[in-house]
């Protein structure tokens, strides 16, 4: 979003109300992405009408710069300890509110900083609801030491679980490597569907190279989904998504 544009309405419905869940002296999570920048937005605009007071660990370098710029207080994560509420976006939610995350590249910090917090609610637009994983290319942080024997390893793994054939790409930046806040490097998994996600997942953290993976299972507590009429969708993670709401969202 540039500076004079206006946020996607479905973005700002969805963020609206998420931050609509915020109370004084809440601990927070601050996710990344376009999504997640137009809910700091939000955020900040509301901290300073409302006096509150808040205390914010940032999923990024981006996400803590902007919050902080807008005036918002970021502290690392440790100096917080436990956080009541994260607040990210996602790049696919199932209709068990399983995800697919780290389209930004920051699915590491995001998972670290979910797997803190009481409470994960994810911000999205109804094209990011999906009946099943996989059409999103499936992100996986991997360490620079030895990337193509850990490109190998996930391709056998892939192999393994009948997923062979499909790519294994290096995310790049121009010519050059992506490299997280972390400084690893990340590959993308092309592989249209998962069939079965949870399996996925040991598969690749089993992997020695492999940092994180960006299935995010059974972590999301609530997905709100906005629409571009300005309203928005609820999803608790017990009861799954009505399709009907979205009837003609997303197309
Ligand atoms: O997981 C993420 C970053 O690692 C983002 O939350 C995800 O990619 C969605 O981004 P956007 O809101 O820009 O579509």
């Amino acid at each position: 979003m540039s500076l004079s544009s206006q946020p996607d309405p479905a973005k700002l419905a969805a963020a609206r109300a998420a931050v609509a869940l915020v109370e004084d002296g809440m601990k927070l999570g601050l996710g990344t992405g376009s999504t997640a920048s137009v809910m700091v937005r939000e955020l900040a605009a509301r901290a300073a009408a409302d006096g509150l007071k808040l205390r914010c660990a940032a999923t990024s370098q981006a996400t803590a710069e902007l919050a902080e710029s807008l005036g918002l207080n970021v502290e690392p994560l440790d100096q917080i300890g436990w956080l009541d509420l994260t607040i990210d976006g996602a790049d696919e939610v199932d209709p068990d509110l399983h995800l697919i995350k780290g389209g930004g590249g920051a699915h590491l910090r995001e998972k670290i900083v979910a797997a803190a917090s009481d409470r994960m609610v994810v911000i999205a637009d109804p094209g990011k609801v999906v009946d099943r994983l996989g059409a999103f290319p499936l992100p996986v942080e991997v360490l620079q030491f030895g990337f193509e024997t850990t490109r190998t390893l996930i391709r056998r793994a892939l192999q393994a679980q009948d997923l062979g054939g499909h790519d294994v790409m290096q995310r790049l930046k121009g010519s050059d490597p992506w490299v997280t806040d972390e400084g690893n490097v990340i590959l993308d998994l092309h592989l249209e569907a998962i069939p079965d996600a949870v399996a996925l997942a040991r598969a690749l953290s089993a992997i020695p190279g492999v940092v994180e993976h960006g299935l995010f299972l059974g972590m999301c507590d609530l997905a709100i989904i906005g629409k571009s009429d300005g309203t928005v969708v609820e999803l608790d993670r017990d009861e799954g998504i009505d399709a009907d709401l979205l009837a003609g969202e997303g197309d």
